[in-house]
């Protein structure tokens, strides 16, 4: 039996199965909440992406972006499927070097880098920086004459579109804090400081215009407004970029109300979009980057809770709490993001009524799920939350001081842990005494 809007099935017991292994087993064995990958969905994500620009013949870089979901674990995949790599810090580029990431292939994001955080780009010589303010021009500038050494670098710039997504989530438009605003000069200003730098080897633009978009006229639309100003530019300055970075953003399917990019057609599109713009201004086809994030990672995970207490008020509603919340899944209470569930142990089970699944932080906005249908639930039953593999686990924290779940991969039917579950003392780690 396979579970509706989500790429899992039920086994003979009707339970919930993720890559050949039965979720109740695994939530037995390394306890929860717990976050659990399909190695093979992952996979499949990477080659839809990989495998487009290979069939159309397009020179590109497909990079995943590390803020989705970053382990070592997980790295080391994105190096077995050859993808590129988006880090947006020292954090995610140290955890790149630990998976022995190769550096060449890695690029660097932020809209505040530090001096410690470019200086270890450059001396980890990393394949690109992806520069987003007029001060990391002259800092970039500066290191990279320390060292004598030259590095890749493109421009991040908002290209004034805005993306139907929630407010948090956009990035592209007008009024934000990421790059240079293509509207107001501000990007033609840092054209022109880095196109004849010695040390910036400055290769093109990058434009990312926000995270959970479904509309791919958003996408488009930001990759017209980048050919107007390059038209503008070749005509004035006889500049010609060799790389377009579109960024990432694919939407994904967290409930049925969501109708997911089909990812193959959509690149196909967008790289003719490119050629018919690059041909409209009589430049050569730039490469083409793009940087998935959710998309790789999302459907691919899901979260297993064990259901505790639960609390009717006759005529309003059902609590159900699980031991986990927003310390292990932000979005919700975040974003107001939707999520679907099953209860693993019954997932063939006929549904009986809604219920709303509360996480056990003490805030009322700590819930995961509101109306969700299910069968009768027990005590000790397990909930498995569907789509929790991008920015669950990446954006965890300790509210509460809750320990972080343990992260478990499932492929071809066996199992690995490859984040263990903290402790207490993980905990209380970097506590020091005051008495
Ligand atoms: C610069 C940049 N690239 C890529 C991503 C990945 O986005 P998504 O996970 O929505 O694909 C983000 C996050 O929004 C981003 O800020
Ligand atoms: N954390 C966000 C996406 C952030 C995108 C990064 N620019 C989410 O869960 O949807």
């Amino acid at each position: 039996m396979i579970i509706d809007n989500h790429p899992f099935t039920v086994n003979k017991q009707g339970h919930l199965e993720i890559g050949g292994i039965d979720s109740v087993t695994l939530a037995k064995k390394y306890g929860t909440p717990l976050y659990v990958y399909d190695v093979q969905i992952i996979r499949n994500n990477c080659r839809a992406f990989v495998n487009t620009f290979k069939k159309m013949g397009i020179p590109a870089k497909v990079a995943y972006a590390s803020k989705a979901f970053s382990s070592i674990a997980m790295l080391q995949v994105m190096k077995q499927e050859e993808m590129y790599l988006d880090v947006v810090s020292e954090g995610e580029l140290y955890t790149a070097l630990q998976a022995g990431f190769p550096t060449e292939k890695i690029h660097l994001h932020g809209n505040n880098k530090s001096i410690a955080e470019i200086r270890m780009a450059i001396e980890n010589n990393i394949g690109c920086i992806v520069v987003d303010n007029f001060q990391e021009i002259q800092h970039i500038h500066s290191l990279l004459k320390d060292y004598n050494k030259q590095m890749d670098v493109l421009m991040r710039v908002t290209p004034g579109v805005e993306s139907k997504t929630h407010q948090y989530i956009m990035t592209g438009h007008e009024d934000s804090k990421f790059g240079f605003n293509l509207q107001n000069g501000q990007a033609e200003n840092a054209l022109l400081k880095m196109i004849d730098d010695p040390y910036i080897c400055f290769q093109g633009l990058h434009c990312h215009i926000g995270s959970q978009i479904f509309e791919t006229d958003r996408f488009i639309l930001a990759t017209n407004m980048l050919f107007e100003s390059l038209k503008m530019w070749k005509q004035q300055y006889n500049y010609v970029p060799n790389v377009l970075n579109l960024g990432g953003g694919y939407g994904i399917r967290y409930t049925k109300e969501d109708a997911p990019i089909s990812y193959a057609p959509f690149i196909e599109e967008l790289i003719y979009e490119v050629q018919k713009q690059a041909e409209s201004i009589a430049i050569p086809m730039p490469e083409i980057w793009i940087e998935p994030g959710r998309a790789i990672a999302g459907n691919a995970g899901i979260t297993l809770y064990t259901i505790g207490s639960m609390k009717e008020i006759p005529g309003i509603r059902n609590y159900i709490a699980v031991d986990g919340g927003m310390t292990d899944n932000l979005r919700p209470s975040l974003y107001q993001a939707k999520y679907e569930a099953v209860l693993a142990n019954k997932a063939d089970w006929l549904v009986e009524k809604k219920v709303s699944i509360a996480g056990k932080c003490c805030e009322s906005g700590d819930m995961l799920i509101w109306d969700l249908p299910l069968p009768a639930v027990s005590q000790n039953d397990i909930l498995a939350v569907f789509s929790t593999g991008a920015y669950g686990y990446s954006m965890a924290n300790h509210y509460n001081r809750f320990a972080k779940p343990a992260v478990v991969f499932v492929e071809n039917g066996k199992d690995k842990l490859v984040v263990r579950r903290e402790t207490y003392k993980d905990v209380t780690r970097h506590d020091l005494s005051f008495e």
